[in-house]
């Protein structure tokens, strides 16, 4: 019977985990910290799973002081969707809080299947050291046109140094996946890579979830935690939308590049860290300065290097190889093998405009290849002259969602994460929008609304 180990400080998370893998057949065990997990010898479990953000050390340690056992980290954003990317570490996984059971489970249960029949292959691999992703910045991102081209050039000189880097372009160009490629082929790739979206935190909680908090610093903070910057030491932080930081959080940022230290919020004490920054935005930072929106000498810091990636419509002879490629993952998940772009579609594809760039043509071939129901995608299933833009978007691909929110209403052994649904919502309300609340959740705004409605949390007037 696999054996696995929780460590997770908040209590209702740690029992709700505990007893929904319990009742899977898994023999578990849970410790509150990192250190706490020290009392076990890693090796005799088959999986850890760990929050990111723990009184003492971060989550992510557990991947130094655990090397035999894959860790699945658990995330409390949605943007730290991609919160710890550690796939050089073979079966290092994330997954954001709340998640769903179904979800939990198939993670646990994917990564077990690969720890037992990949052990090998991945020793072997690892001993080459030469993963397949780890090369090029051509097998992590798609792009054949000359301005992608530019770009992967510029990324495989600058990922092998310690330079800061800012990416710049419009949403949804793929600013997080140049991130990324600049990580996997840095020699930081072993380490982890936190993606942080600096929009998407709220202004109170920013320092502490970037800097970390001492125990008592502010109204709530009953222990100390690690910032993210800490969890990335070793690592690379990317910073996404960093022309929403605020002032304060600007300064102490400032004071990491400068000095490479951290201070938690209400510490005296500084720390040494050891990150390689990368930040985005789609936004004109340099006109940011000038409006005094954002500090010129943080920007003069973090533009050491600048990489621009361009907006879907200037890379026109991308566009059908970036759908057909969406169109096989989708089809492959979908059990639908055999789709293909009807001749009118793939013209269709072409003339847009793409206003939410290579996000929005994802999404799109998600719709057409749930609504399709032969092997031929038309223009109308790609629904693309009433898409709405980014607002739009989203909405769409809450479908598969819904299901999943669904079947948690149907399962009443859901209910301490329900409990956990409830509890943020009603902490956060007061300060946050729908939009921000559900992002912050990993759900739709539709879903939100739903689970208001189910849990009988209605919203407040003054809340967006
Ligand atoms: N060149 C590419 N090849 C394959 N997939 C891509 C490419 N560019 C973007 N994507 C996919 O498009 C989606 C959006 O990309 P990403 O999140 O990196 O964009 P972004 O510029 O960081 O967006 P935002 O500014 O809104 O955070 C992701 O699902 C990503 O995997």
């Amino acid at each position: 019977m696999p054996r696995i180990l929780i460590v997770e400080d908040e209590d209702i998370i740690r029992s709700a985990v505990r007893k929904l893998l319990q009742h899977a057949g898994y023999e578990v065990a849970d410790a509150r910290s990192v250190e706490d997990a020290d009392s076990h010898d890693p090796d005799q479990f088959d999986l850890i799973i760990s929050d990111l953000r723990l009184p003492g050390a971060a989550g992510t340690e557990l991947i130094n002081r655990a090397p035999n056992t894959p860790v699945l980290i658990m995330t409390s954003y949605a943007s730290l969707r991609s919160a710890v990317d550690s796939m050089k570490m073979g079966a290092v996984e994330y997954i954001a809080k709340p998640f769903d059971h179904d979800e939990m489970l198939a993670a646990v249960e994917s990564i077990l299947a690969r720890k037992g029949s990949g052990d090998q292959a991945q020793e072997a691999a690892d001993a080459s050291g030469s993963g397949p992703e780890e090369s090029d910045p051509g097998q992590i991102m798609f792009g054949h046109c000359d301005a992608m081209q530019k770009v992967f050039t510029l990324i495989r000189k600058v990922a092998p140094t310690e330079t800061t880097v800012l990416i710049q372009g419009e949403s949804g160009t793929g600013k997080e996946l140049a991130a990324r490629a600049l990580h996997l082929l840095s020699p930081r790739a072993s380490k982890p890579l936190i993606s942080v979206n600096c929009a998407a935190i709220p202004e109170s909680l920013i320092e502490s979830e970037l800097f970390g908090h001492e125990k008592g610093a502010f109204t709530g903070a009953v222990s100390a935690r690690t910032g993210l910057i800490e969890a990335a030491d070793g690592g690379s932080l990317f910073l996404d939308e960093i022309g929403e930081l605020p002032a304060e959080a600007q300064a102490r940022l400032l004071r990491v590049l400068q000095e490479s230290e951290i201070r938690k919020v209400g510490s005296t004490q500084s720390r040494k860290v050891n990150v390689r920054m990368i930040a985005a935005t789609h936004r004109n930072l340099k006109a940011m300065t000038r409006t005094g929106e954002f500090r010129e000498d943080l920007y003069y810091r973090l533009n050491v290097m600048q990489i621009r990636i361009p907006p879907l419509r200037e890379r026109q002879s991308d566009i059908l190889g970036l759908a057909r490629r969406f169109l096989k993952r989708q089809g492959e998940r979908m059990n639908k093998p055999n789709l293909q772009f009807s001749p009118e579609a793939m013209r269709a594809l072409e003339r847009h405009r793409w206003p939410g760039n290579v996000r929005e043509l994802e999404n799109a071939i998600e719709r057409a290849t749930i609504l399709c129901d032969g092997d031929v995608i038309s223009p109308s299933l790609l629904d693309l002259d009433s898409d709405g833009g980014d607002e739009h978007i989203p909405e769409t691909l809450v479908e598969g969602n819904n299901e999943q929110t669904t079947r948690d209403a149907d399962s009443a052994s859901d209910l301490s994460l329900e409990d956990y649904f409830q509890h943020f919502v009603l902490e956060n309300q007061d300060r946050m929008s729908e939009t921000e609340l559900a992002q912050k959740l990993g759900i739709s705004r539709k879903s939100l609304w739903e689970r208001r409605q189910r849990l009988g949390i209605p919203r407040k007037k003054s809340g967006s």
